[in-house]
């Protein structure tokens, strides 16, 4: 055992104190639940190579014995005593084998593991809510499908195998002894127990001092993020000064706490290592045997049997506090990966039917993100087929969830919402993005060139039609300034072109019915007429139902629907509105006021 620490060093060592911030579980018991069922699928392989382990450091005792032998013989100036030679050849090789075959087996095991992990999260995440992904940062996804799986690594293909040859090769050891005589056994584990205590010590109130470091470090990451992301606001304000000052006074409190911590310790872990290295523990066995053999109660080959297996006692210490380290973090990884593969499911009909037309009916729609706070509270609305609605109404109002109700990014809580007839909860989700197609807010576009970008929505489209949808979209004029056109990989694309890519990619998807939301956000004057003509190729023949924040976008819509906290307070055409002299009426005057 010694203080734990994270990471080796390039030599394999692991640094004696100082302990780093720890990736505690919450609940232990639910960290190891989540670890086993984890590890199920390579359960068997990882029992036959802890068997494997167990029986190549049995076999790693039978050198010590020929070793002593070899000693013996030595001494006593005999010839060369070919069966001990052979003893301690066999026993290294078979040992050298056997661990060998079983690092062997659990790194195949790891390497099917990970591979079987990250197709079970791709699996999960292709079937929850479209929802889900705007309320969880990629970064955390990314993280339990990289650095969590990663952290699983040790685990699996080493610390069975490691711990079982650790534990069981000075086990054997001790056995050995107390068969040869049990004052060798006694004197094997010499400073062991001193060495025990002085680790509890150094572990005391450990858990709830691994918290106040977590907690530090997280202040030093949250200054440093603060400051990067920040980096323009900080600067342009001339708070440049205060935001380093943040950064320093974490790192110093991040510094001090540390400090207090070890500072004690590392006289302690200095004196306690003492214990249980080689120098002190073969000295204290040597001088155990050299009086035991001539008191006459061991012989001396006895006595050398055990100085030897004495010798490797403490390496299990050390390889059991280093494999309880192992546990604990795959333990934490072992369950935000639990937590991310039990996302929950869009539901999906037992017997799914297919929409008929483009009709979009929202029936007295109901929703709310969280418990007791409703966004939509009744929404009646249709949408004829091939008319444009519009969706107006001030920030907050619920637009965007109302439309994004329609793809199933979230499922109603309360009423329904129909496209051509039939519930959308019925309608199987690959049939549904058959029909409802969306430009959002935030255009997502894939690593790919422009192409494939465009071609997302019909993988199968040829080349001509990928051209024909981009001059649609009032992209294709761009694509061609690009150095390699449309087989531009990443383009480095404005908000309006990248949303013109996506509108282009609608169009060609085909769908009887389109979401776009803030369509026109990003648009620069230029990009947002290209836009405009965009969205009238888009609404041609189609269900479309835009949000917009500029009214003049919108002014020829088919149907205007006013949102206010969660319910249509007004519906009709632009004229028909400002003859009302309502909500709309207002937001119209105000929105012309600044213009002029
Ligand atoms: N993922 C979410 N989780 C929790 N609350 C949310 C989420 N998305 C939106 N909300 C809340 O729901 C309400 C309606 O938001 P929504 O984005 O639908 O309004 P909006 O009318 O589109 O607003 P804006 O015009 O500003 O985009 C807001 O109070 C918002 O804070």
């Amino acid at each position: 055992m010694t203080a734990p620490a994270a990471e080796r060093t390039p030599t394999g060592e692991r640094p004696d104190p100082p302990p780093p911030p720890q990736d505690e579980p919450d609940d232990p018991r639910l960290a190891a639940a989540a670890l086993s069922e984890l590890r199920r699928p390579v359960a068997g392989r990882t029992r036959l190579a802890v068997a494997l382990a167990a029986v190549g450091a049995l076999a790693a005792l039978v050198p010590f014995a020929g070793l002593a032998a070899l000693g013996d013989l030595l001494l006593a100036d005999g010839p060369l005593d070919r069966p001990a030679v052979v003893a301690v050849a066999a026993g290294l090789l078979a040992r050298g084998l056997l661990l060998g075959a079983a690092l062997t087996i659990t790194h195949f095991a790891d390497v099917d593991l990970q591979a079987h992990l990250r197709r079970r999260i791709v699996r999960r995440l292709g079937r929850v809510p479209l929802g889900w992904f705007g309320e969880h940062s990629s970064g955390s996804v990314r993280k339990a499908a990289q650095n969590d799986i990663a952290a699983l690594h040790h685990l699996i293909a080493h610390h069975a195998v490691e711990t079982t040859a650790a534990t069981v090769l000075p086990l054997g050891g001790l056995a050995y002894l107390l068969w040869l005589d049990w004052r060798l056994a006694l004197l094997a584990l010499g400073t062991l127990p001193l060495y025990a205590l002085a680790y509890a010590w150094m572990m005391r109130g450990y858990r709830e001092k691994a918290a106040r470091l977590d907690a530090a470090t997280a202040r030093i990451s949250s200054a440093v993020v603060e400051f990067v992301t920040g980096i323009g606001v900080v600067k342009t304000f001339g708070r440049a000064r205060r935001a380093h000052d943040a950064y320093r006074e974490a790192a110093e409190e991040f510094g001090n706490f540390y400090a207090d911590w070890v500072r004690p310790m590392l006289r302690v872990e200095a004196l306690s290592s003492m214990l249980i290295s080689a120098p002190v523990v073969g000295l204290l066995n040597l001088l155990g045997a050299v009086w035991f053999t001539a008191q006459g109660r061991v012989t001396p080959v006895d006595a050398l049997t055990g100085f030897l297996i004495a010798l490797v006692i403490p390496t299990t210490a050390v390889a059991l506090g280093f494999g309880a380290q192992d546990r604990r973090t795959a333990a934490a990884a072992a369950l935000r990966l639990r937590a991310l593969l039990d996302t929950p499911e869009l539901p999906v009909a037992a017997e799914p039917r297919v929409p008929a037309g483009g009709a979009v009916e929202f029936d007295d729609v109901r929703f709310g993100y969280g418990p007791g706070s409703e966004v939509l509270r009744g929404v009646d609305l249709d949408l004829a087929p091939g008319t444009v609605t519009a969706l107006v109404g001030p920030s907050g109002a619920g637009k965007s969830t109302l439309a994004t109700l329609l793809p199933r990014f979230h499922d109603v809580t309360g009423g329904a919402v129909r496209v051509g007839g039939v519930d959308v909860r019925e309608v199987d989700p690959e049939e549904l993005y058959r029909s409802v197609g969306f430009v959002l807010q935030d255009v997502a576009l894939v690593h790919g060139t422009v192409a494939d970008n465009i071609r997302l929505g019909r993988p199968d489209a040829t080349d001509d039609e990928v051209v024909a949808a981009a001059r649609a979209a009032q992209i294709h004029d761009r694509v061609l300034q690009l150095p390699e056109g449309y087989g531009a990989v990443d383009a480095l694309l404005s908000g309006g072109e990248a949303q013109r890519v996506a509108i282009a990619r609608a169009l060609l998807a085909d769908t009887p019915v389109l979401v776009l939301d803030e369509a026109t956000a990003f648009a620069d004057p230029e990009s947002e007429a290209a836009v405009q003509d965009a969205l009238s190729e888009l609404a041609r023949g189609r269900t479309l139902l835009v949000i917009a924040h500029r009214l003049r976008t919108i002014a020829g819509a088919d149907q205007i629907a006013v949102l206010d906290g969660g319910v249509v307070v007004e519906r009709g055409a632009h004229d028909d509105l400002l003859a009302l002299g309502g909500k709309y009426a207002r937001m119209w005057t105000a929105q012309e006021g600044e213009q002029r």
